[in-house]
């Protein structure tokens, strides 16, 4: 997860990250100014009580004047009202453009995901980017939804009454300071300790939600071995020590709460003991006095709720600081801005001079250069590990290559858009992946507008339509995660299934039947051949007596291409293919199909 690291917060501009989230909120200025005029409303017509207070002890009940009582009483009324109307209005507001933000931002964050090329995907735990689903961008949206409009309201109540209470009485405005002062002696240190947790506790989750991946993904191995208890106590102690560390963070919060009270009381008792000498020495009268308290309570609350929310959206923001980077990462495979578009393609594929390392490792393909005609059966063997399935990879960029480039009907990859791309190069892979939907929809997913006709017709094809109407519900059976329902040769039958719906241009095979058996590995490989016939057809193959009538086969060794013909040309070779033939008869007594 190198590159998505979460580094110290003093290592990131805290400001960049900040305005990041809020450029979430630009389209919804409007709304937001209307949610801050009414916020002011709100806390105008909040001073109204205090200051009906003052009028109603210092000159409404000396005078004992019942009308004047009455018509401010009707003034009350009539601001509750008003607060009460303007304190939906807003929250409608509020509500409204905060859930179009996190709409927005998990839209963002999909539409990022979906980008990464596929060295993202290897490089990062599945635990790691669920934890940005879940954790992460919950922090943000978290921020949006609480700590931006409570840190907004909190601000103008804050302003209208503090200028309100200084224009009431300056010299007992300032007392609220060595409150604010204490606070600041030692509330930051809590502040940056509870950060520091904040910090640490985002990576446990991280590293919990990683631990649980793991462990539901490998229930069968936990199972075949018997190591249920050994997996549990993995997650026990993961989650013991988040537990830890969830205690202290907010034991911390608490200190930070309890010393915030601290602080309020302080400056309450002194501004008590000020406001009686000044009342004392005719300086204040006794209603002034109430109110100014009334206020200094809602000034001091809303000044602490402030500053709790800044800090605790500071923490939110350290935890985000991996989506951050994360929406800031350039994919390693780019789409090109202006694609060239291919009106029809015939399968043409040139390799030149090609080479291609992984990420942080040696060099895995060394100078390649081929041409594959349109329509032409190509096989590429060699023994583990030397590089077939990271050649063929290459072809629907998965990876572009580090050196020299791949051409489809004379157009470089890189200049084609990738739907083009996705369209006339297709895969099946070894191990393939099945939703949680009906049969007929994992067929149909290779061609989502296919008749019921063209689905039955692919299965035909793929040796399929057999079992799939032996099953109780046929076409309707709905597959588990992953289809699970099935096994490993009946998946890979549904998989070229999906393939002959779509028939691309280029097929690619990546010992696309190695699971099944050997009489239907031959009927597949029969409607294959029959199939796409005018496709450029490249296979990975590790069983070689259906290569037999490939066009060519190319020998792959460390990276390089040492060999390559028809299969009776190197079989005459006598050289690396002969040897590799060899020692496939003597494993699958030369009866077993592959591609
Ligand atoms: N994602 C990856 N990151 C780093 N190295 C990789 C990655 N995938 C493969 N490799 C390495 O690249 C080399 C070639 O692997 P590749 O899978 O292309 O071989 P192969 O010939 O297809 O092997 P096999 O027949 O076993 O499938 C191997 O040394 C492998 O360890």
């Amino acid at each position: 997860m190198k590159e998505m690291q979460s580094p110290v917060g003093s290592e990131v501009a805290f400001r960049s990250i900040y305005s990041w989230v809020l450029s979430f909120l630009r389209p919804y200025r409007f709304h937001i100014f209307a949610c801050l005029m009414f916020g002011l409303l709100i806390s105008g017509i909040q001073l109204l009580i205090p200051k009906f207070i003052q009028i109603i002890v210092d000159d409404v009940l000396p005078a004992n004047d019942i009308p004047r009582f009455f018509n401010l009483l009707w003034w009350m009324a009539a601001g509750a009202v008003i607060l009460i109307l303007s304190t939906i209005v807003k929250k409608w507001l509020d509500q409204h453009y905060q859930n179009h933000v996190s709409g927005d931002m998990q839209l963002a964050v999909f539409e990022q995901l979906r980008l990464q090329g596929y060295v993202f995907f290897e490089r990062h735990p599945i635990g790691d980017i669920l934890s940005l689903f879940h954790h992460e961008l919950d922090s943000l949206q978290r921020i949006h939804k609480q700590y931006f409009p409570n840190i907004l309201q909190n601000s103008v109540t804050f302003i209208v009454t503090f200028a309100f209470m200084l224009t009431m009485s300056w010299q007992l405005s300032l007392v609220f300071i060595p409150g604010i002062m204490l606070y600041y002696l030692i509330g930051p240190y809590f502040e940056r300790k509870s950060a520091e947790y904040a910090e640490q506790l985002s990576k446990r989750h991280t590293s919990l939600n990683k631990r649980q991946y793991d462990s539901i993904s490998s229930v069968t191995e936990l199972r075949a071995y018997g190591r249920e208890h050994w997996d549990l106590e993995r997650l026990l102690s993961e989650d013991q020590q988040t537990a830890t560390i969830n205690v202290m963070y907010f034991k911390l919060i608490n200190y930070r709460g309890a010393f915030r009270r601290v602080a309020v009381y302080f400056s309450g008792i002194l501004m008590f003991l000020v406001g009686y000498w000044m009342n004392s020495h005719s300086m204040l009268t006794v209603g002034e006095f109430v109110a100014f308290m009334m206020m200094y309570y809602k000034v001091m609350f809303d000044l602490t709720i402030l500053i709790t929310n800044i800090t605790e959206q500071k923490v939110l923001l350290l935890q985000t600081v991996r989506l951050f980077r994360f929406m800031s990462l350039k994919p390693d495979v780019a789409e090109p801005i202006l694609p060239i578009s291919l009106p029809y393609v015939h399968g043409l594929l040139e390799l030149r001079n090609v080479s291609f390392g992984y990420p942080d490792s040696p060099i895995v393909l060394k100078d390649i250069s081929l041409t594959i005609r349109p329509g032409e059966k190509v096989a590429f063997v060699g023994t583990s590990g030397h590089g077939k399935s990271t050649l063929i990879k290459l072809l629907g960029r998965f990876y572009d290559p580090t050196e020299g480039d791949i051409l489809l009907d004379g157009v470089p990859l890189r200049q084609l858009s990738f739907s083009q791309l996705r369209e006339h190069i297709g895969y099946v892979f070894q191990e393939t992946y099945l939703f949680g939907a009906s049969i007929r929809d994992n067929i149909r997913f290779g061609r989502p507008d296919a008749s019921e006709e063209a689905v039955i017709h692919a299965a035909q094809s793929a040796a399929a339509h057999e079992f799939i109407t032996q099953l109780p519900q046929g076409y309707d059976t709905i597959l588990g995660e992953r289809g699970n329902k099935l096994s490993g040769g009946q998946k890979q039958r549904i998989s070229i299934a999906r393939m002959v719906l779509r028939k691309p241009s280029v097929l690619i095979l990546d010992e696309a039947t190695s699971a099944l058996d050997n009489l239907t590995e031959a009927e597949v490989k029969r409607s294959i051949d029959r199939l796409f016939t005018h496709q450029t057809t490249i296979a990975v193959a590790h069983r070689f007596s259906t290569i037999r009538n490939y066009d060519n086969i190319y020998v792959l060794e460390h990276g390089r291409i040492i060999e390559s013909g028809t299969y009776d040309e190197l079989m005459v070779q006598a050289g690396a293919f002969y040897r590799l033939a060899q020692e496939e008869e003597i494993l699958h007594d030369n009866v077993a199909v592959d591609f």
